[in-house]
């Protein structure tokens, strides 16, 4: 459903381009903020790397249920996708990022000027008048059902990125069943258990995240703290510029950058099929003055029309499901509407 926006947001990109201060709209209040950069801690023991080529042995299996019970995030290497094929995408991502305004503007996420679609480019819809913006643009689209892409709001410049999606996309989704087949297994329950969940025509986005440099990153946020709402998340951030922070018990993690290793994150739908097992974990970007950042978050989500729900071998007697049951679309109009407000739909399905 398309959201009516209250001003037509400039993208970040120009805008930072004009000034020397984030304008209102963009600070954080006081608790928010990012703080001192360096306040933020490196993680205690290091974010687990788990090789996907061995995750039918024991050690590489307690890895990734340790990895999705504390952090709820995980590198992946041995994923099967090429060096090559990754930088080539983000290099072709920079090239969309960099064209002039009116070129970019081609693939608005606005209908009619003021009408906010999912898919498209450009930054959130205002839907408030004291909602603090997020210091980033983004282009956002549906990559699956395969059908159901629309190619004319896929990029046409550079040439190569269409073909690199393409490619690109068929390679994570099948890490997304690998990866969901292993954490079936681990909970004991049928290996195509939550493959099943996803039901016939399950939806994928790809999202390419771009944050310009800011002025005076200390007062925004490249994106406000979150989660993840869909099932899994296959996240290609930056080599050389980091940005990722993970929150646990209060207190935010650097999410390391590993040249070519992908950064899996679980999402809110997978910590409501695992009765709340895994976590889907709060995570937020910070910006800094000199370096814009780039990434591609690829975001795989149960079919429509399916209800989210524990899976029904988690529950018994003494383990009573702990999440409300919710329709997938009910789920994604319900994490739009708080995601603005910085309230994660979650929490109001926990009983
Ligand atoms: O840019 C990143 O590293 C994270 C992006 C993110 O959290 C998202 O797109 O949901
Ligand atoms: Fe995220």
């Amino acid at each position: 459903m398309a959201v009516e926006s209250w001003t037509v947001p400039t993208p970040v990109k120009d805008l930072a381009a004009l000034v020397d201060e984030p304008p209102s709209r963009f600070v954080q209040r006081e608790e928010h903020r990012p703080g001192s950069l360096m306040l933020a801690a490196d993680m205690p023991d290091p974010l687990p790397i788990v090789d996907l080529n061995k995750l039918s042995t024991a050690d590489e299996a307690a890895k990734l249920r340790s990895a999705l019970q504390t952090w709820g995030l995980f590198l992946a290497t041995n994923h099967g996708i090429d060096a090559s094929l990754m930088e080539d995408l983000m290099e072709a991502s920079r090239e969309f990022f960099h064209q002039p305004l009116q070129e970019r503007q081609k693939y608005s996420n606005l209908r009619e000027g003021t009408r906010f679609q999912l898919e498209g480019y450009g930054s959130d819809p205002v839907v408030a008048q004291d909602h603090i913006l997020d210091w980033n643009d983004r282009l956002q689209l549906k990559v699956e059902p395969e059908d159901e892409r629309s190619l004319a709001q896929w990029p046409k410049y550079p040439e190569s990125f269409r073909d690199l999606l393409h490619e690109y996309a068929s390679k994570t989704k099948s890490m997304r069943d690998r990866i969901l087949r292993a954490m079936a297994k681990i909970l004991e329950l049928d290996e195509e258990e939550f493959i099943k969940q996803l039901g016939a025509s399950p939806q994928a986005y790809a999202r390419f995240n771009y944050y310009p440099p800011c002025p005076r990153p200390e007062l925004v946020l490249g994106i406000k703290a979150h989660s993840d709402g869909p099932v899994l998340t296959v996240l290609l951030v930056d080599r050389e510029v980091g940005g990722l922070q993970v929150q646990r018990e209060n207190t935010w993690f650097n999410v390391p950058f590993v040249p070519h290793t992908l950064v899996i994150n679980l999402g809110d739908s997978l910590e409501i099929m695992s009765n709340g097992i895994f976590k889907s974990p709060v995570h937020r970007v910070v910006t800094n003055a000199e370096k814009e950042r780039i990434s591609l978050a690829m975001l795989y989500a149960v079919e429509r029309d399916n209800v989210l729900q524990p899976a029904a071998g988690l529950l018994d007697e003494k383990r009573p499901a702990r999440y409300r049951r919710i329709t997938e679309a009910d789920f994604l109009e319900g994490v739009k509407e708080h995601f603005s407000k910085g309230i994660r739909m979650i929490e109001t399905l926990k009983i």
